[in-house]
């Protein structure tokens, strides 16, 4: 099954290509190809598919797009969230759905919104020790359709009646389940630990950072203005079709919420979260949504003996935590200066950011954070700000908030675009950052390939 390349000649490999930046070991890893499938608005087109519909289309997709040979695959690794009890292993399931030979081992991960990037790294992971050449790592998310369970009284209950030994005691287990029929539990975007929403978090986030709901509302519009005219250019090149069986069958071929709007109309929206003096509305924070994404990742020597033209490299990554209540959604203010640092990089040095939008005041909030002598002093311990970062360089063909955000799919489409926008803006490095449940976050590094 495992067909690691040779010490020496790895070595060679890594020779004959651009110089890592910082202290990385072991091979280079290459992004090959990666695809998604439509971002949807959850509830709209796949409303009845299910997320391992989903993340089989993209596994689909990228064997394609690629035309990978199966049998150069060594493993497939695939994030997703809020899990669907039927297929907890969704990575296997999905392809085992995509035809992939069964010999090929899978497995899921979950690390919030950044699943895929979990998955990704995870990747990298297994090239660098040689367990792998080639993985495929991906993401899903299906918030159209999401497990609602009985409540603990009633589930409690039903397990019991196999154990009743008596009509009577049924009788009263019957009772007990159906009193507690009509107050189901759902699942909410929200933290364990402190009960809290996120779009409560990042609108107390903004708050604390001075970011105004003009400025919020305004950055959403740049983020669907930017993604609209991406669409339009053919940038989004990374999606893959999918049909859609039914009373009307349908291809879908785009994202469909992007929305370019005008700051009248914005600023009329009601908050959504705190209310009723909030500043987070459904047109400033992201979506839910339905969606799925794949990547193919291998050493470049693999890569090359194979005959793929790899698309970028794959520097390095670093993960962050901090407190889920106050700094819920600030990690890629203490991520990126970590991950460019430890790379021997300075800001400067950094052509394109891809940062995930969760909400425009969170996005906002952390450049904010970056920017200042206090935040980075008291809680970062360094010696002054960091510095603010070039908005020029920041979401250029859009984000989570116009493109949409599958939770455990989007880590994958960040670095597609940050790619894809490396190679179109002639960069030779891209920082992605992302924030996610429990206060974690993640930034990887990616360099343009053949700079
Ligand atoms: C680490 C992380 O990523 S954390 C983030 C995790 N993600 C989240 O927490 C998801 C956050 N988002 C949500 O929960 C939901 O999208 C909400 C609660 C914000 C909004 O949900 P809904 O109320 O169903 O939104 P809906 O689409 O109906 O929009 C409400 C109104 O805003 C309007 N609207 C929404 N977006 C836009 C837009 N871009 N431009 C103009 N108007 C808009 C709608 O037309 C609608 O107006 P109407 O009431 O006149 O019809």
């Amino acid at each position: 099954m495992l067909r690691a390349v040779s010490r020496s000649s790895q070595c060679a490999a890594r020779a004959a290509s651009t110089a890592p930046a910082g202290s990385q070991k072991g091979p280079n890893i290459v992004l090959v190809d990666s695809v998604r499938t439509p971002f949807v608005t959850s509830g709209t087109l796949f409303k009845d598919m299910m997320a391992v519909d989903l993340q089989k289309e993209a596994l689909r997709g990228l064997i394609r797009k690629t035309g990978v040979d199966y049998k150069l695959i060594d493993h497939v690794i695939c994030g997703t969230v809020i899990q669907e009890c039927k297929t907890s292993n969704i990575a296997r399931e999905a392809a085992l759905l995509a035809g992939f030979p069964d010999k090929i081992p899978c497995h899921t991960v979950t690390l919030a919104c950044i699943s895929s990037n979990v998955a990704m790294t995870e990747a990298m992971g297994m090239l660098s020790t040689g367990y792998a050449n080639a993985v495929i790592a991906g993401g899903t998310e299906l918030l159209s359709d999401v497990p609602i369970r009985y409540n603990r009284k009633a589930r409690k209950a039903m397990l019991g009646i196999q154990k009743a030994k008596t009509p009577m005691a049924k009788l009263q287990i019957g009772a007990e389940i159906v009193k507690n029929l009509l107050s189901p539990e759902l699942p909410a975007v929200a933290e364990f630990t402190s009960g809290e929403t996120m779009g409560h978090s990042g609108d107390r986030l903004a708050a604390t950072f001075g970011v105004s709901r003009r400025e919020q509302d305004e950055f959403a519009i740049r983020s669907h203005t930017l993604a609209e005219a991406a669409a339009r250019g053919g940038k989004m090149s990374d999606i893959v079709p999918v049909f859609v069986d039914g009373k009307k069958p349908v291809t879908v071929k785009a994202d469909n919420g992007i929305r370019v709007s005008t700051l009248e109309k914005l600023s009329t929206l009601k908050p959504a979260f705190v209310k009723p003096h909030g500043t987070v509305t459904a047109a400033n924070a992201s979506f839910l949504t339905d969606g799925a994404s794949a990547a193919l990742i291998m050493t470049e020597e693999y890569a090359l003996a194979n005959g793929f033209k790899p698309k970028a490299y794959l520097r390095g990554y670093q993960y962050v935590a901090q407190d889920p209540k106050d700094q819920l959604l600030l990690s890629p203010a203490y991520v990126i200066p970590k991950i460019i640092e430890k790379s021997g990089l300075k800001l400067s040095d950094i052509d394109v950011f891809e940062i995930h939008e969760a909400f425009a005041g969170q996005v906002l909030a952390n450049l904010n954070a970056l920017d200042s002598d206090h935040f980075c002093k008291t809680f970062m311990g360094r010696s002054g700000k960091f510095g603010r970062l070039d908005m020029e360089k920041i979401n250029r063909w859009g984000g989570s908030l116009s493109i949409g955000h599958p939770f455990g799919a989007t880590g994958v489409r960040l670095a597609t675009h940050a790619a894809g926008r490396l190679k179109e803006e002639k960069g030779r490095y891209a920082v992605i950052a992302a924030c996610a449940a429990g206060g974690h976050g993640v930034g990887m590094l990616i360099e343009a390939y053949g700079k």
